[in-house]
């Protein structure tokens, strides 16, 4: 079952068609990267799976729960990571984790936090301090961190890895392919074609709110030549 089903979607905002006939399908242990210039629809559509924008025709289904119905119990089944993670400055990684479990409603042992911790990459020595001093690569480790702990199928990225340098994007790419291997399903939106093509199972282009061109790993990505016919539009 795909853990992402997009079908026919459309959503206007402020009176604009800005998703277009979307339909997307994401599998269990799949990464899906989106690509698109400014204002092709990345963010609305992940607005959209996230239940904070409705369609004005088609269907979304995250595992099965269609958020714009049911945004709460769709939001239980997500990870999200927005460009820039949102979590308190004053809390540590580990009260972190803890205050967002809480709110998620679930209790989990500390050895299974720690086990999300050594899964995540976040070093023994970090959990403990508060994330003031935190690099934007640290803050998303303690938001997969969460992620794994609670074990959701669906984990949405906005920009993950803009901002970091190439040892903590190879980083990132590796946990990953850890959460795809957990059987996580993935789709990131970017405007990073190379990191796109290192860790993305499929590659989407989106333009004007619809999937213009799809590209598969198994097809082999030619980088140069979707380079060509993409780069200015995804390259912001
Ligand atoms: N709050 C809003 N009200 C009305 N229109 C909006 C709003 N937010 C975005 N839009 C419009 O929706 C379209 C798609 O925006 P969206 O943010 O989804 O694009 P994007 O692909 O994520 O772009 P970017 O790469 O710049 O983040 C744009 O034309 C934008 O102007």
């Amino acid at each position: 079952m795909a853990e992402i089903r997009i079908d026919g979607l459309c959503v206007d905002r402020g009176g604009k068609a800005v998703l277009d006939s979307l339909s997307l399908n994401i599998a269990s242990g799949e990464i899906y990267a989106l690509l698109g210039g400014n204002g092709a629809g990345k963010s609305t559509t992940l607005s959209t799976l996230l239940g904070f924008l409705k369609p004005s025709s088609g269907s979304v289904l995250v595992s099965g729960i269609d958020p714009s119905t049911n945004p709460e119990a769709a939001r239980h089944k997500i990870a999200y990571l927005p460009e820039n993670v949102a979590l308190y400055e004053h809390l540590t990684a580990r009260e972190n984790v803890d205050y967002f479990l809480a709110l998620a409603g679930e209790a989990h042992s500390a050895d299974e936090i720690d086990a999300a911790f050594d899964a995540a990459g976040l070093q023994n020595e970090a959990r403990n301090r508060t994330l003031s001093g935190f690099s934007k690569g640290m803050r998303q480790k303690v938001a997969i961190a969460l992620a794994v702990v609670r074990q959701v199928p669906v984990l949405l990225l906005d920009e993950p890895t803009s901002g970091l340098d190439p040892r903590a994007t190879a980083d990132f790419n590796a946990l990953l392919a850890k959460l795809k291997a957990r059987g996580t399903a993935i789709l990131m939106v970017t405007h990073d074609l190379l990191g796109a093509a290192e860790c993305a199972d499929r590659i989407g282009f989106l333009d004007s709110g619809r999937i213009v061109e799809e590209v598969g790993r198994e097809q082999g990505y030619d980088i140069m030549a979707l380079h060509r016919r993409y780069g200015e539009a995804v390259v912001a």
